[in-house]
């Protein structure tokens, strides 16, 4: 591993971090269509060949500004690193030369198909999340130049574009390209969650700290968010640009149009089930009743559904198990309720698990804070991918879970009984129309 950041680099990067992110809907995401053409496809590429760089300079200054001597900690330098790499990557990928004549047809709209396609293409507020709640700090966007408002205009992530002649083979080529680049950050993006955990236990070794403050509390939220919406945002591009193999028609890259929330929930029950059989030995886990519409279907990731029901539900039954003990022949059994309203989709879990004493609800959102005695290996290639993980260890489910929520503009709630158990709200914003929150 020969890669050195430059002072060049540096200097680039901290333009770039004078501006703003522009945050995308769920709906805007899904515009695109199943299968969205060459040129449209390439107007995304360019909206992306900025906007990431964008949201990767702010990481990068951000990571460098930690306090305390945090951002000295060999892990954290590393995963600063990574994301300097990709910077560079993104913005040294050379772009086609291209006719003046392709350049026009590339900006000129598409026919409307109705007034629909622009009732779409507007985010509206995020309602889970207070004005600059994610922001970066104000002194990184203190150098914007005002050029962020000329370019602001093209700048649209989508955008239809004519496609009834074909377009020079130059546009697909660097689509490939593009995507084939986007594929290989995403793989070396894969083990920040856990390297940034091995940083900040190395700070917490280092200083002889039991808990991380409020500032360090509030940047791994907004690194987490923003995490979250760049892995959102490359995923949903290389599905789209993928179409080489037959496809589900209720999928638009990675979001699912008619995503089953039944389905889902079981398949995250069975599986949080057997973890739990697994790690305690159990022939048979704590029972889980669902009740939930079957035809209940709405607009999601169903891998980040997916995330949030298993850890919340693996949450429910270690306590289960342990408040009752494993030798126990029948547990009392945890309710996972589904309510569909007109805004929110809602989920309850609950549980009779003993709860969470009332001063220790704080601490549950707060990362690293776990009740198991010995965190599972932090080893950097230990837990790969985002969606595997042990029964507990790291104290991130909680915290990780409820961005994820307020990312689309849901959220999740936590109410404990101490002594009897307690209950899990998962809202799921279902008008889907919410920008991302991180201006
Ligand atoms: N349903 C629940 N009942 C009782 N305690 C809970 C429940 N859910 C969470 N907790 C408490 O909150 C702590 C933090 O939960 P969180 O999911 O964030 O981390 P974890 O489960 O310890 O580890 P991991 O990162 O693997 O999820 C748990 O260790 C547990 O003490």
């Amino acid at each position: 591993m020969s890669w050195k950041k430059t002072d060049i680099l540096m200097d680039t990067i901290r333009h770039y971090s004078g501006f703003p992110a522009t945050g995308v809907s769920l709906r805007q995401m899904v515009q695109f269509g199943e299968r969205p053409s060459t040129g449209t496809l390439f107007r995304a590429s360019q909206f992306l060949s900025e906007e990431l760089p964008i949201r990767l300079a702010h990481r990068v200054q951000e990571l460098g500004d930690l306090p305390d001597g945090l951002n000295e900690m060999p892990s954290i330098k590393k995963v600063q690193d990574w994301y300097a790499q990709s910077f560079e990557e993104i913005t040294t990928l050379p772009r086609p030369q291209l006719s003046k004549d392709v350049r026009d047809r590339l900006m000129k709209p598409a026919k409307q198909t109705g007034r629909q396609s622009k009732i779409l293409a507007e985010a509206t507020k995020n309602p889970s999340v207070a004005n600059g709640q994610y922001t970066s700090s104000p002194w990184q966007n203190g150098n914007g130049n005002g050029s962020h408002e000329k370019k602001g205009s093209a700048r649209r992530y989508f955008a239809t574009v004519e496609d009834t002649e074909d377009w020079p083979p130059e546009l697909h080529d660097y689509n490939q390209r593009f995507a084939q680049t986007l594929n290989h950050i995403k793989r070396r993006h894969d083990s920040v969650v856990t390297t940034v955990a091995q940083g900040i236990l190395e700070y917490k070794r280092k200083r002889q700290r039991m808990q991380i403050d409020n500032n360090i509390q509030s940047f791994l939220d907004r690194f987490y968010m923003s995490r979250i919406g760049i892995r959102m945002l490359i995923g949903q591009h290389i599905a789209l640009t993928d179409q080489s193999h037959h496809k589900d028609p209720t999928y638009v890259g990675i979001i699912c149009t008619k995503t089953n929330v039944r389905d889902l929930a079981q398949e995250a029950i069975e599986n949080a089930r057997f973890v739990c059989e697994d790690h305690y030995g159990l022939f048979d886990a704590p029972k889980v009743q669902l009740v939930c519409p079957p035809n209940l279907n709405f607009m999601y990731v169903p891998g980040h559904l997916s995330h949030m029901l298993f850890e919340t539900l693996k949450n429910s039954l270690r306590a289960v198990v342990e408040t009752h003990g494993q030798d126990k022949e029948d547990f009392p059994v945890t309710k996972v309720v589904v309510a569909e309203g007109k805004e929110d989709i809602t989920i309850k879990i609950s549980d009779e698990g003993g709860g969470i004493p009332r001063s220790a609800i704080p601490l549950v959102w707060t990362y690293m804070y776990t009740t198991v005695d010995t965190t599972p290996s932090l080893d950097p290639d230990f837990d790969k991918s985002d969606f595997k993980a042990p029964m507990a260890g790291f104290g991130y489910g909680l915290p990780i879970s409820r961005l994820y929520a307020r990312y689309f503009g849901g959220d999740l709630k936590l109410i404990s009984m101490e002594g009897y158990g307690t209950d899990v709200y998962l809202h799921l914003n279902r008008l889907s129309s919410s920008s991302e929150p991180l201006q």
